[in-house]
């Protein structure tokens, strides 16, 4: 079998409140782009945080380039750059600091380079010595990202990327995305409430719907099984599905 760059199989998580993941299948091949999309608390966070070894699953097993998780998890997130807009940055340093420090750890021998490179593939490359306390929460979601593409990661995973930030630059942001996985064949795994975002960045898209994978594969062809014109329409008839059950 093909190594993939993410392969879960059914991953389970439960919580005092319910099943959040019940049963999930995803993989992500080598240079393949997934858009994983769902209504809010369809699992898709849950099931993005099992398959970086965040979460424990209650069942299901997590491969990342072949590298079993847990065990072989240092040496698996050595191929992953990981974003999401609620991880927080320290407020006392300056950007490059901190991306010098990401940069060290990956074992970047020119780490201070790469932070500026990266910071101006994203068109931040002014925010190097700003202090977190003076970023706005849309600057902090850039510079989030390029801490997570700083080491030329195989796998980038991204927990709603564009979520904060104002139109003009969430599309910088997809092209900025889009030319990095093109140049470095990047496997991307991305979430987006964006359907417009997820149909320009992804090559396929797998649907969660409580906890369950309900769709998987091309846009055109979910929109197409679904009997709507794009990924939009399928997704409000999977939400008021959801709303009816
Ligand atoms: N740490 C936790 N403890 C208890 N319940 C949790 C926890 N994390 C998530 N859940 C529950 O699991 C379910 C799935 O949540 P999750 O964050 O994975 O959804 P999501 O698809 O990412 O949603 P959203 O689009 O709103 O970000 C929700 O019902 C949520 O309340």
């Amino acid at each position: 079998m093909e190594t993939a760059a993410l392969r879960a199989v059914g991953l389970v998580k439960e919580y005092r409140r319910g099943r959040a993941v019940d049963g999930v299948d995803l993989t992500v091949r080598t240079g393949e782009r997934v858009g994983l999309l769902g209504p809010n608390g369809a699992g898709k966070t849950t099931t993005i945080l099992m398959s970086l070894g965040v979460v424990t699953p209650d069942a299901g097993s997590v491969e990342i380039f072949g590298h079993r998780l847990p065990r072989a998890r240092p040496t698996a997130m050595a191929e992953v750059g990981f974003a999401a807009g609620y991880l927080p940055l320290p407020n006392q340093m300056r950007v490059i600091e901190y991306l010098r420090m990401f940069g060290r750890l990956y074992g970047l021998r020119r780490a201070d380079d790469a932070a500026q490179a990266a910071l101006e593939r994203f068109g931040v490359g002014h925010l190097a010595r700003a202090l977190g306390t003076e970023l706005s929460s849309g600057q902090k979601t850039l510079v989030g990202i390029v801490k997570a593409v700083l080491h030329e990661p195989r796998l980038l995973v991204l927990d709603e990327p564009t979520a904060s930030l104002d139109p003009d630059v969430a599309q910088r942001v997809r092209t900025g995305l889009g030319d990095l996985c093109a140049e470095h064949a990047t496997a991307l795994l991305v979430t987006s409430h964006n359907m417009v975002e997820v149909e320009r960045l992804c090559e396929r898209v797998v649907f969660l719907a409580r906890g369950r994978v309900v769709a998987d594969g091309t846009p055109s062809d979910i929109a197409h099984r679904f009997g709507r014109d794009g990924l939009e329409g399928v997704f409000l008839h999977l939400a008021r599905d959801e709303e009816a059950a």
